[in-house]
């Protein structure tokens, strides 16, 4: 089956199918495009605020902004008042693809619909169309007969879950329905994907038969990226002829037992990929050198460890039956608990908890930062900063995960996550700079970190990488292009702040390119100090 004129589906090693190139694709280049997903449900808190057919969202948050229009105003669908759309072309166009179908049906309820019931229903109604890309998801793999096996609890929920689709769609409830839509509601579970802005924030869910025949691997060759309605799989890294493409269905910078169990655990595989051949002696599982003071400090744990080891999610945390390793096991486990996820006790997400949990890991002194879960703390630290407002603490977060982790968590230059980070810290740092005369600017300063520096470096790296990661016509890319001009084009800002000193136009790019080079070493320098960084700590608690 060919999907693109460059891909073609067909069987894997790995079991069912995958996708496979047809032609070489290199680093950043687009692997499939789709105008729009087969089926998309936006999250009960984005109903409100985001048209349902293009997906623009009118809500700013914090630093983000591609695919958001806060101009927009976003209207019900005045049949159902469950959907809102951004605009008569957006409504006509949902309604001719398939909201005629569910509109009724979303009517009659009074709550939000869960979104996989929401989505099943887009299925049911799409496969009685005739369609034949709808026909694709009756192929793919829908574990039906593991998810059975998971309990009378699971599997009753599910069969709950197929039986309201049915019934919501309008669809008359015979076996031959239910069947039907208990496989529908298999395959969604895991083929779904998340529905996302271009800079990542969470949007809704999306299924489509010509994405989600790609199989994972921990070391991906490939990504997704959204543009609005529109996905693009755009490569890592080489992709030979005839080679598969793989992309991460999980924090693939998470230690081996965790992914493993992730994967097992939603999508039913045990992952053979190059980094779990490695197992747990993967360079990203390892520690660094105990010091003497190590065995005291992991003791920190033990008051705690009884009551981690009755979590059900503590095997997969288990790194060595020693007891140092059974402490180091645990502060795991306890890293992980402050992070969002489905099977987590979260015990917090303010930015004052996520930097305990920050600390404690560090104070071991053998807890490299790149090493799980320090990279998602710190990103959700950076991001529980920017929502309390926190703008300083927030930026030293920032510069830690660009120079420190990113680097090492996503290797290469264009990985679209490692661009939006830099973005997310341009556009700090530019907001932070404004106040140059404030105490945290000043030791910023001292320590050799210029904002205004640093911001035209980071806008510099973002223009050269975004053709890469999301292309150069895409939202993003049109906001960073549109920033790279008013700053650095002819006539921008930078050019009229180096005319007022006397530097002329030739000189301005090589006068730049010298700063930059001047500041990049002590900017590392700084991430990597923790004398500094506790200087600076001590700047904001001031
Ligand atoms: C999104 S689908 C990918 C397409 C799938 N292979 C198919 O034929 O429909 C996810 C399922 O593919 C299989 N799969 C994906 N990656 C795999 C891997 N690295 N090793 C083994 N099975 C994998 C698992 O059965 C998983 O539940």
């Amino acid at each position: 089956m060919s999907f693109s004129s460059s891909t073609e589906a067909k069987s894997s090693s790995l079991g069912g199918r995958g996708l496979f190139a047809t032609k070489q694709f290199q680093g950043g280049d687009v692997v499939v495009a789709l105008d729009r997903p087969l089926v998309a449900v936006l999250d009960e808190q984005r109903v409100e605020d985001t048209c349902s057919w293009c997906f623009s969202w009118t809500e700013l948050p914090v630093l983000s902004g591609a695919g958001v229009n806060q101009a927009l105003k976003v209207n019900w669908c005045t049949g159902c008042k469950k959907v809102k759309y951004c605009s008569k072309k957006c409504q006509a166009q949902a309604w001719k693809a398939g909201h005629k179908q569910e509109c009724k049906g979303l009517g009659a309820q009074s709550e939000h619909i869960p979104n996989l019931v929401h989505a099943a229903m887009q299925v049911l109604a799409g496969l009685d169309s005739g369609d034949s890309v709808y026909g694709e998801i009756q192929k793919m793999e829908t574990h039906r007969d593991e998810f059975e096996t998971l309990g009378p609890k699971k599997w009753d929920a599910m069969q709950l879950m197929a039986h309201t689709a049915v019934k919501f769609i309008g669809q008359k409830d015979d076996k031959a329905n239910l069947d039907r839509a208990k496989m529908v509601i298999c395959a969604l579970m895991c083929n779904t994907s998340r529905l996302v802005t271009p800079t990542f924030d969470p949007l809704g869910l999306v299924l489509d038969p010509r994405t989600s025949v790609i199989n994972h691997s921990c070391s991906p060759n490939a990504v997704v990226v959204f543009d609005g309605p529109k996905i693009s799989v755009r490569a890592l890294s080489n992709v030979p002829e005839g080679g598969e493409v793989y992309i991460s269905y999980i924090d693939s910078s998470a230690p081996y037992g965790v992914r493993q169990a992730e994967l097992r655990d939603q999508y039913f595989f045990i992952c053979k990929c190059s980094k779990c051949k490695l197992g747990s002696t993967a360079p990203q599982d390892a520690f660094l050198e105990t010091s003497p003071e190590f065995a005291e400090r992991i003791k920190v744990i033990d008051g705690m460890i009884d009551q981690i080891t009755e979590d059900p999610a503590w095997p997969r945390h288990i790194l060595g039956q020693s007891t140092d390793m059974k402490r180091l096991s645990a502060l795991q486990f306890y890293g992980y608990s402050y992070l969002e996820s489905p099977d987590s006790q979260a015990t917090g997400q303010t930015p004052a908890s996520l930097r305990k949990a920050i600390t404690i890991l560090r104070n071991t002194g053998i807890w490299p930062v790149s090493r799980a879960p320090m990279p998602a703390l710190y990103q959700q630290y950076a991001v529980a900063c920017l929502g309390a407002k926190k703008y300083n603490e927030a930026l030293v977060a920032l510069i830690r995960l660009h120079i420190l982790i990113d680097p090492v968590v996503y290797p290469q230059p264009h990985h679209p996550v490692r661009v939006v980070h830099a973005w997310t810290l341009a556009t700090l740092t530019r907001a932070v700079s404004s106040e140059q005369d404030s105490p945290f600017c000043k030791a910023l300063q001292a320590c050799g970190v210029d904002l205004p520096i640093l911001f035209l470096a980071l806008l510099a790296e973002i223009h050269t990488q975004v053709p890469k990661s999301h292309g150069e016509s895409s939202a993003f890319g049109q906001m960073v292009k549109g920033a790279w001009q008013t700053i650095m084009g002819p006539g921008g800002e930078l050019a009229e702040q180096y005319s007022e000193q006397g530097v002329e136009r030739p000189r301005q790019q090589q006068m730049l390119a010298e700063q930059i080079n001047e500041m990049w070493p002590k900017v590392k320098a700084f991430a990597v100090d923790d004398a500094l960084a506790a200087q600076i700590d001590e700047a904001l608690a001031g």
